[in-house]
């Protein structure tokens, strides 16, 4: 046995001074001498390693009890804030309560019991505050917007997932970025563009048509999350590249099984082990190294580090894709060019592609990177995008049309108020009894009772509940003192469902309440598209592209619950899913 005496000062001068080893007795200490001296260097080394453990556990507890304990109940400047208690267990904070709860939810009990500046204590005592005040959140995302980025973590996971493109910079690579990008997004090419919705949704239409007459009485239960996800893969594709996709008629799509893929990795416990893992300084780097894909059938055997596999695998094919995809559009701009083809194509693909060639000819052979030279973005920043349109233009806008549909179908007075002012721009088919539909942005715009059903929709379940921003400097916000680091929990569902903001019913389905936005012209703020310099780019064709689809499917087909008292869950992942998927019972509009 090692005497503390020894581990902690050294090797002992004296055999006596040490009082936990037993006292020699006279036969065993000849010969004495030669006893010590020859094992007095690996007692000596023995000592000194055991020291190092020991010092370096002392080190580890004090610096786990500083981060648990300590520093979030006496030191934080952030202590006085009001918010839920630590714990209840220390180690993953409040944590479990956001994980188990739904979307959003917790964070707004805790609003509405603490107010619009709290404080609440996640994993491993880290800190994150949540302003919920109009003032507050104007600092933090606008005026002070380049002090408080989206956190790393936040940017290596969207990063890997949905390319390292206008999601993940920041400051002024932000700016040139989205201004390269923002005549993409303009009203005039998405008025253009709004035809190409049309396919995809005529094809739905005749999909559920079928599977509707199938049945023995007319209605068919269907599971909402894989038909909107399916519609809004062909309609990014179409839109945004001009690819036909037809994931919608083609269940074995690459690009929408590996999209699948992705969409069962989105639960609380895998998108928590993923922000452990992207916290890990240097981690998406490997991941994203040809090792790591040569390697991650290793890691599909470990199970902690599964999900990490199929992400690696999924993004893998999506990269194929997205490649050929660029490929493709750059060797057509270069032909249209050449040929002097002046043959518009509309998706913003082809648009980006030519003013990124048009800047490069204004830039001349020499490139240059002043604010008076056009910045013409680089391949690998068009693959980024690429897949930034694919990741973020499609599951957010079908989740918004899953609740959409969810929320008509348990209001069927204003599902039926909705049909009755779209049918009259309807026109029969010719080849069967559907009614298409082909609006375009300005008509679309124009369906009041449909722009009011919509935006209702998105304000009471927005399709991202929440983001995350991190002060970059030490600043102070809503009169409080925010220490440098310390992560904002961007309360996107409890600000779109204050009660001093819509009212006592903030928190119902009721979409006339935006009648009367329009009478007075003012709109209250909803977060669904953030607000500030990283605001959604899509958050007009995102409606747009909502409101055809919606318009289509309530022409055609009356959505109810699939069984009695079915209630919705929406899970807490990155973007608001129903748990189960959202099956609904759905019946065909009897034509008169
Ligand atoms: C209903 C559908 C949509 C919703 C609710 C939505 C919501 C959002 C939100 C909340 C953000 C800010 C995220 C953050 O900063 O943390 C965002 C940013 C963004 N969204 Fe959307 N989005 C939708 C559709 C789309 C579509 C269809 C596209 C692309 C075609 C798209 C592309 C982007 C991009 C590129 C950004 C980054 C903007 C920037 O930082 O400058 N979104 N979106």
């Amino acid at each position: 046995m090692l005497c503390l005496t020894t581990l902690k000062r050294g090797p002992p001068t004296s055999v006596s001074s040490c009082p936990a080893l037993p006292l020699p007795t006279s036969a065993s200490m000849s010969p004495p001498a030669l006893t010590l001296s020859s094992n007095f260097p690996a007692v000596v080394a023995e000592s000194a390693h055991a020291g190092l453990i020991l010092t370096g556990i002392g080190l580890f507890t004090f610096i786990v009890v500083y981060q648990l304990v300590l520093y979030p109940f006496y030191f934080s400047p952030l202590r006085t804030l009001p918010g839920p208690p630590l714990g209840p267990n220390f180690l993953i904070g409040r944590f479990g309560d956001i994980l188990n709860g739904e979307a959003g939810i917790p964070q707004r009990e805790w609003v509405k019991k603490y107010g619009k500046r709290i404080r609440v204590v996640g994993p491993i005592g880290i800190e994150r505050v949540i302003f919920s005040g109009t003032e507050a959140l104007q600092r933090i995302l606008n005026t002070n917007w380049i002090s408080n980025p989206r956190p790393t973590f936040v940017r290596e996971i969207l990063g890997f997932v949905t390319g390292y493109g206008l999601l993940t910079v920041t400051g002024y690579r932000h700016k040139q970025m989205r201004k390269a990008m923002n005549p993409a997004f303009s009203i005039p090419n998405l008025a253009a563009q709004t035809d190409m919705y049309y396919k995809p949704i005529c094809g739905l239409l005749a999909i559920l048509d079928r599977r509707v007459k199938e049945t023995q009485d007319g209605s068919s239960v269907e599971v909402m999350s894989k038909w909107m996800n399916k519609v809004t893969l062909d309609i990014i594709c179409l839109t945004g590249f001009g690819y036909e996709t037809d994931s919608l008629h083609n269940p074995h799509n690459e690009l929408a099984e590996a999209y699948e893929e992705l969409l069962l990795l989105q639960t609380g416990p895998t998108v928590s082990r993923f922000i452990a893992i992207f916290s890990i300084p240097g981690i998406s780097t490997l991941l994203l190294s040809e090792f790591a894909w040569r390697h991650h059938n290793v890691l599909a055997k470990l199970p902690l580090l599964a999900p990490i596999a199929t992400l690696l695998d999924a993004m893998h094919r999506i990269k194929a894709v997205s490649a050929s995809i660029l490929r493709e559009k750059l060797k057509e701009a270069e032909y249209l060019e050449n040929n002097e083809d002046r043959t518009a194509k509309k998706d913003i693909m082809s648009l980006l592609v030519r003013a990124r060639r048009a800047d490069q000819k204004a830039k001349g052979p020499k490139g240059g990177v002043s604010e008076s030279v056009p910045y013409a973005m680089s391949d690998s920043e068009m693959m980024d995008q690429v897949l930034t349109f694919l990741g973020a233009g499609h599951d957010t806008t079908a989740s918004g049309l899953v609740w959409t549909l969810w929320l008509l179908a348990k209001n069927p007075m204003c599902q039926q108020k909705l049909r009755e002012e779209i049918i009259p721009h309807t026109t029969m088919s010719d080849t069967d009894d559907l009614r298409k539909i082909g609006l375009g942005y300005r008509e679309l715009k124009d369906l009041v009772w449909l722009d009011c059903v919509v935006q209702e929709s998105l304000r009471l379940y927005p399709p991202v509940p929440m983001t995350f921003r991190q002060a970059a400097t030490t600043d102070y916000v809503d009169g409080v003192l925010v220490p440098k680091g310390t992560l904002y929990y961007i309360p996107i569902r409890v600000v779109n469902t204050l009660k001093d903001i819509w009212g006592e019913d903030a928190e119902e389905f009721n979409p006339s309440r935006w009648l009367s936005e329009k009478c007075t012209g003012s709109t209250p703020l909803t977060l669904t598209f953030l607000a500030g310099p990283h605001a959604c780019i899509a958050k007009t064709m995102a409606i747009m592209e909502m409101k055809a689809v919606i318009a289509a499917l309530v022409a055609n087909f009356e959505f109810s619950p699939s069984y009695e008292g079915q209630e919705a869950i929406p899970t807490a992942a990155i973007t608001m899913k129903p748990a189960d998927g959202m099956p609904l019972k759905v019946r065909k509009v009897e034509v008169r």
